[in-house]
This record gives structure tokens, sequence and C-alpha cells, in this order.
């Protein structure tokens, strides 16, 4: 009976006889192909000789988070051009897989805290003034959320290029300054300043928005579409939180109160971006909700 068990079990699938393995026709596209594996997996150097044991993961991990920033920043640019269009459906569809991979982005921290601070203090000064700071991925995304901070591109000024990307985000409308004029085509009381407003500048909330954010969530039954979308920018805006949250708590299990080396006081200068809003009047309405409900 057992040596029957033993026979029966698997230890190799096998192949199907359908399936295709004859590629030596160059015409016929293989997955490393498609993928440009070979780029792909040549771009994970270690910077140290010898190779320090958790370089590979620091490397992969900030290399996979700048592809999920890059997928993040598509998506948001193709939520704007939606809302433009008044295609609220795949709006909120598009919205929905930027949160996914908000938590993708999140879910990075937990791996890469397997790495203790002696782990990174084997390599860290191999990264001179090298930062996330300097991150142009993550910039364009705080651009296109709505926080306009120009102070951020001095460390860009080198790069004709990147500055190039980083002044088109910051001249075009944020998500936000779309709402707008689609709150404004529905017939709501947008101010005209703030629909012909400079872009580059920041957004910082007006109490006329406010009022009518009041009116949508005062009315949900009527406004449910404008309601959910804003809910799920709150959703966006938490999830963003949440991240630069994980970020400061990181950094401090890694390097204490150390100064970073982009420069900064670190954790300090970390965790007053926990101040930032990007929704400003969606926050003040709430507040108003509360207010009025007690009168
Ligand atoms: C051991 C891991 C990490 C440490 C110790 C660390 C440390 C720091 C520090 C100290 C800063 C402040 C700027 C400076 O003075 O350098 C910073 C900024 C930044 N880091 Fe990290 N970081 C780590 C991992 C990551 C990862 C995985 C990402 C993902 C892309 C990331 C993205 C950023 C970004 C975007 C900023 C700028 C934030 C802002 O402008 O508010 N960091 N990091
Ligand atoms: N500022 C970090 C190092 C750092 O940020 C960094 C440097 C090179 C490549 C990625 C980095 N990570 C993200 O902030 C530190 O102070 O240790």
């Amino acid at each position: 009976m057992a040596d029957q068990n033993k026979k029966n079990r698997l230890s190799q699938r096998g192949i199907e006889d359908t399936l295709v393995t004859d590629f030596a026709d160059k015409h016929r596209k293989t997955y490393g192909d498609f993928l440009q594996l070979k780029t792909l997996l040549s771009l994970q150097k270690t910077f140290q000789d010898p190779a320090q044991p958790d370089e590979m993961l620091f490397i992969i991990i900030h290399q996979v988070s700048e592809l999920w920033l890059k997928l993040m920043h598509h998506q948001l640019v193709e939520v704007r051009r939606f809302l433009r269009q008044d295609d609220f459906g795949p709006a909120m569809k598009n919205l929905d897989r930027i949160k996914a991979i908000q938590r993708q982005l999140i879910a990075a921290w937990d791996t890469l805290l397997t790495m203790t601070p002696a782990d990174y203090m084997t390599f860290r000064h191999a990264l001179g003034n090298s930062s996330g700071f300097q991150s142009y991925g993550y910039r364009q995304i705080e651009f296109i959320l709505g926080n306009k901070d120009t102070s951020t591109l001095k460390v860009h000024e080198h790069d004709p290029e990147v500055m190039e990307m980083l002044n088109a985000a910051l001249t075009k409308p944020s998500l936000y300054d779309e709402v707008l004029q689609m709150l404004a085509r529905q017939g709501f009381d947008v101010p005209q300043e703030l629909l012909e407003r400079d872009f580059s500048q920041p957004y910082t909330g007006d109490p006329r928005v406010v009022k009518i954010w009041t009116e949508i969530y005062r009315n949900t039954d009527k406004y449910w579409d404008l309601y959910a979308l804003a809910e799920k920018l709150m959703d966006v805006e938490s999830l963003f939180q949440r991240w630069r949250f994980d970020h400061a708590t990181a950094v401090e299990r890694v390097i204490g109160m150390q100064p970073g080396t982009g420069g900064s006081s670190g954790v300090a200068f970390l965790r007053k971006a926990l101040e930032l809003k990007f929704f400003h009047d969606l926050y003040d309405m709430r507040s108003e909700l509360m207010y009025n409900q007690g009168a």
C-alpha cells in the first residue's frame, strides 16, 4: 500500500504536447522578449565591493517602488482625462486601481524592515548624497495630487530632462482642479477665478467650494456620484498619508535620529510632511457639516 502511494506521488508535471517550445524563429516573441527581461534583470547592480548582502534588497525595493510610482502616475493622468470628459465610471475604476497600487507601495515597508540597522550601515555610506528626496517619480505624483511645492525642484536643476517633465506636471491642472471644472459643468457655482487660476500655484481651499461640498454631502441621495468620487479622493489621500507615516516610522527604526543622506534633519523632516493635505475643501467641509448640525 505504502509503495503504491509512493508510485502515485507526483514528482514532475511534464508538459502538454501542444505547449510551444520552439522559439528559434526570431519573430516568435518569448516572455523574456516581451518584458525585456535581459535589460530589466541587469539593472540590480550592487555598489559595494565586495557587495553587502542587503544591497540587493535595498535596490530592488526602490526599483519596484519606482515602477509602482510610474504606474500610479499613469493612472492619475488617466483619471484626470476621464474627469475632463465627464466619464465618471472609468474615473472611479482607475481610482480603485490607484488605491491598490498604494497598498502595494505600503507593503514594501514590511519587506524593507527585515533589514537591521547594522545591515544598512554596511553600505549606507556608499549612497553619498543620493536620497529618495530626489525621486522625480514621487514628485510628479505630489504635483498632480496638488502639492505644488516648487522648492522641491531645486535638486533637479542640473538635469534639463527631469526639469522639463516636472515643470510640465507643475503647470498642468491637478486632479482636484479638474474636479472643480467638473463641478462647474454640473451647474455648481464654482468661482471663475478658481477655474482660471495659475495651476502652478498650490490650492489651499476656498469657503465657496466648501459650501458646494456641504450641499453634496448633505444630499447624497441626489449627488451620489459626486459624493462617491470625493470619498475615493479621501481614500487616496489617507493611503498617501499612511505611506508617509510608514516611511517615517521605518526610517526611525533603521537610522534613528541621524540626518538624511540628502541633507535634511531626517525623521523630523519626514514627519513634517504628515501635516500636508491635498484636498483641503473635503476636510473643511467636514468641520462645516458638524458646526451647522449643532446650530
Ligand atoms: C532604509 C530605507 C530608507 C531610509 C533610511 C530613508 C530615509 C529617508 C530620509 C532621511 C529622507 C529625507 C531626505 C534626506 O535627507 O535624505 C527620505 C526621503 C524620501 N524617501 Fe526615503 N528612506 C528609505 C527608503 C525609502 C523607500 C523604499 C522609498 C521608496 C521610493 C523612499 C522614498 C523617499 C521619498 C520619496 C522621499 C522624499 C519625501 C518627501 O519629500 O517628503 N525612501 N528618505
Ligand atoms: N536618505 C536615506 C538614503 C536614501 O534615501 C536613499 C538613497 C539612495 C537610494 C534610495 C534611497 N532611499 C530613499 O529615501 C538615508 O539617509 O539613509
